[in-house]
């Protein structure tokens, strides 16, 4: 990577603004997945052991400049207090008198946490003056916050205009992983998209087409293609505005003589519960007031095959409804496929990980990434801003 690194500066005795991605799952003012919280410890960890004082930020939710007391970051504090094992300071605001004071109360090796960044409307709007006032609490600024890279924020983009900044452990090792992936990869790759959210795969199904080897579609995304080519699909997910574009992508795979796979057949359903009626039926037999649902036994075949004889794996999204317990083979098939494979497997996107999570293969995949979005305009080839505004080395 050609930007500095945390391990290229001086931290010893410094007050150092870390931004980090505790936008963690809750349910019931509990926390369900803490792995954001975890693969920032080698960064929070290093800058303890060299003496920095620690002054972290995070956003949580989408609160859109308000305080709400749900959203607050005392839960994520006390989590990390315990993986740290030593006391985890908790300010709660995200700037003003008390928060100066606590951070000049710090001394070398303790960590404050400051409240949920996007209480403040400034965040968002990367507004200037927040920024500054962030920079203003520290001498050092270090990016961790790999999942929110790709928004220019006062605590990610903003604040590196007045302070040093350089990238955390958990952020070069994102940028190491993925780009070293993508930019000279191992072959044949295989790229696996799936999920439902067609609008925002579309860019990145498109570059698959271009840099892998095989292109394998599923979930919500394959039925565009089905309608596209002229088949019913009752009730199934589509984006009537992409058909033209699904259309195109085939061709383009075929001009450049990528292997580019939609399902052979498919698991349709008559209700979204697990108590529905499901049948397995060809491209062409989805009856009207029924919906596609997962992709079926031969889809699974053919894509594990592929898969297993894969150098390297990028998936992004879920096979089929994975949630509901009859409707997760698909998922489950090319996690293990994953899990089996001898290539190189990176998993990004929140929910395909928490598939392989789910099915106790996440420990068996290279490098799952902590970033939704951010890893998908990374894989697109755009710009991150909350890494181009870090120093170049
Ligand atoms: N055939 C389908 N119909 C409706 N929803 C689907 C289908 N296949 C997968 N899904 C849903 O897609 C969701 C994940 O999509 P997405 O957010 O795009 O993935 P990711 O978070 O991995 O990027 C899951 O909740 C899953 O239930
Ligand atoms: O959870 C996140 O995004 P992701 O679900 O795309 O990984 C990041 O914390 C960014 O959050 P945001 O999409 O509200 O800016």
């Amino acid at each position: 990577m050609n930007k500095k690194s945390v391990r290229d500066v001086e931290v010893s005795g410094k007050r150092v603004f870390v931004r980090v991605d505790f936008n963690v799952p809750m349910e019931n003012g509990a926390i369900t997945d803490d792995t954001r919280i975890r693969e920032t410890l080698p960064t929070i960890k290093y800058l303890i052991e060299n003496g920095a004082k620690v002054i972290l930020a995070s956003h949580m939710g989408r609160p859109k400049g308000q305080v709400v007391e749900e959203l607050r970051l005392t839960k994520a504090a006390a989590r990390l207090s315990e993986l740290l094992g030593k006391p985890v300071m908790k300010a709660d605001e995200v700037i003003g008198a008390a928060v100066t004071a606590q951070v000049e109360a710090l001394k070398e090796g303790d960590v404050l946490l400051l409240e949920n960044v996007r209480f403040n409307e400034g965040e968002e709007n990367n507004d200037p003056a927040l920024a500054k006032a962030f920079a203003e609490l520290a001498d050092l600024f270090v990016n961790d916050a790999f999942g929110a890279a790709h928004r220019a924020h006062a605590s990610t983009e903003g604040i590196a205009h007045f302070l040093p900044a350089v990238s955390g452990l958990l952020m070069e090792k994102e940028l190491d992983v993925l780009g070293r992936a993508l930019l000279k990869p191992e072959r044949p790759f295989t790229a696996i998209v799936g999920g439902s959210k067609v609008k925002d795969k579309i860019d990145v199904i498109n570059k698959m087409i271009e840099i892998a080897d095989n292109i394998l579609i599923g979930g919500g995304l394959s039925y565009t293609f089905f309608k596209a080519q002229g088949h019913e699909i009752g009730q199934s997910l589509v984006d009537n505005s992409k058909l033209d574009l699904a259309l195109e992508f085939i061709e383009k795979a075929k001009k450049l003589g990528k292997n580019f796979l939609i399902p052979v057949d498919i698991v349709i359903s008559d209700d979204f519960s697990a108590s529905a009626n499901t049948q397995i039926v060809n491209v062409d037999g989805i009856p009207a007031d029924w919906e596609g649902i997962d992709i079926g036994p031969k889809t699974r075949e053919l894509y594990a095959d592929v898969i297993k004889n894969s150098k390297l794996v990028v998936w992004n999204g879920p096979m089929g409804v994975f949630e509901i317990e009859p409707f997760s083979h698909g998922t489950r098939a090319v996690a293990q496929a994953c899990a089996e494979t001898s290539g190189y497997t990176v998993i990004g996107g929140g929910d395909s990980a928490a598939a392989a999570e789910k099915f106790g293969l996440a420990d068996k995949m290279d490098h799952i990434s902590t970033g939704g979005g951010a890893s998908l305009e990374f894989m697109e080839g755009k710009a991150l801003p909350g890494v181009v505004a870090l120093n170049d080395k």
